[in-house]
């Protein structure tokens, strides 16, 4: 069919009129695509910025908690008051708090008093009194040696020192030696100090007791001594087992002249720790693990023979070191055209610990990017935001004349 001449142009018009309008619905649908994907994007990085502000929320709580005073139901007056041996000497009567259960509080029974009011706040069963009293227990923890990286100098001393006397008690006492009943660890935070002493308990069978020195004389007022008594009484049952005391600096720095009451506690944690360690027999099947990040503090006491007698240093990780612990924690993770070597070269200062938290971050930046591999970039940023969370660790060397007494 024919069509005059002004109509076809018309059609033209119309065809035009209709690409631009497409052309312009498109440009909107791939706007409005780009931003659905920011939106995703968006939303993902608030699901994990209120994860990990939910998480510092719980760590504020809990430094916000008061210590509570710990103590044991003498008498009950009435349903809501009660008489109680404090852990810090008095008895008082005391009212319950109204979260507490009364029925739950006989005589006996070991409570929680808040340290303002006295009432009583929390009843503590057996297996709470003992996680309540800062003991962590582990039957027998999942951590093996070659989950351990940059440390096999280190390793090889523990396993002398505290894996073969355990193992085979019979070949010291062959030779006539005494194992060491004590090994301190010492280093900058995050090294690995922790991962080895479980470790250790796990290649030995035994069981894993984990108490912080700064716990066993804050978090209960009073109670050092007494959770130290419980910590080796606990051990011998449980034997054989590791007692891994971290933070030791906080029961264990050198004596002042005047003594205040916090410092008279850690005094006495501190006797009861010595008393305890010279009471056992070194042939026998509990071991202690002692950490600490400033052995330039530590009383000299703990380090005689007989006591923490073998010292050894676990120090930031070097270049070869790195490079072990980067293939430890990236062994699961999709790498894409990455020498180990170089994600080292750039993480120089960084301990363990760190080293987790860039591989991890460096899978973030992967799943941010919708992809399903990491490339040496992703790295190369979780290294930048690892480096400005984080502070230079120092090295801090125990004095010589410190290490024998
Ligand atoms: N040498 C290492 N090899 C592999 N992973 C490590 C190493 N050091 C640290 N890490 C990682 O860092 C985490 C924390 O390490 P760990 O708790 O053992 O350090 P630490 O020296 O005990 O620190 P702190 O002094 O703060 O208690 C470990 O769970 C592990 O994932």
């Amino acid at each position: 069919m024919n069509y005059p001449e002004d109509y076809s142009s018309e059609i033209n018009d119309l065809d035009l009129d209709e690409y631009k309008e497409r052309n312009y619905i498109m440009d909107l649908e791939n706007k409005i695509l780009r931003a659905e994907l920011k939106n995703k994007d968006i939303s993902r990085e608030n699901s994990q910025l209120k994860k990990e502000n939910e998480i510092l929320k719980r760590e504020l709580d809990k430094l916000r908690i008061p210590p509570l005073i710990m103590g044991t139901v003498i008498d009950k007056i009435s349903s809501r008051k009660v008489v109680v041996k404090s852990s810090t000497g008095p008895n008082f009567l005391v009212n319950i708090s109204q979260f507490v259960d009364p029925e739950e509080i006989v005589p006996g029974e070991r409570v929680c008093l808040n340290q303002q009011t006295l009432a009583v706040v929390e009843v503590l069963s057996k297996e709470k009194d003992y996680r309540a009293m800062a003991m962590e227990i582990e039957e027998k923890p999942n951590i093996t040696f070659e989950e351990i990286g940059g440390l096999s100098n280190q390793i090889r001393e523990i396993k002398e020192v505290v894996e073969l006397p355990l193992k085979k008690p019979e070949l010291f006492e062959k030779i006539g030696i005494v194992p060491p009943k004590g090994i301190l660890l010492y280093g900058p935070p995050g090294t690995g100090k922790t991962l080895l002493a479980k470790a250790v308990a796990y290649e030995t069978n035994a069981s894993f007791i984990r108490v912080v020195g700064s716990e066993l004389v804050k978090k209960f007022i009073g109670e050092g001594a007494k959770l130290v008594r419980d910590v080796f009484k606990l051990a011998k049952e449980k034997s054989p087992c590791i007692i891994f005391i971290d933070e030791i600096d906080a029961v264990a720095s050198k004596r002042t002249e005047s003594l205040t009451g916090g410092d008279r506690e850690v005094q006495r944690t501190l006797m009861q720790l010595l008393a305890e360690m010279d009471g056992f027999d070194s042939r026998g099947d509990v071991k202690i693990i002692a950490a600490t990040n400033r052995p330039d503090i530590l009383d000299s006491a703990i380090l005689r023979p007989g006591r923490f007698d073998r010292i050894i240093e676990i120090a930031n990780p070097d270049e070869e070191g790195r490079i072990e612990i980067l293939k430890i924690h990236t062994s699961k993770m999709n790498l894409k055209n990455i020498e180990l070597k170089d994600v080292a070269k750039l993480t120089e200062g960084m301990v363990g610990a760190d080293l987790k938290a860039v591989c991890t971050e460096a899978g973030m930046f992967a799943i941010r990017e919708d992809r399903e591999y990491i490339k040496l970039k992703d790295f190369e940023e979780a290294i930048d935001k690892i480096k400005s969370k984080t502070t230079p660790k120092e090295e801090i060397r125990p004095q010589v004349s410190l290490m024998y007494g």
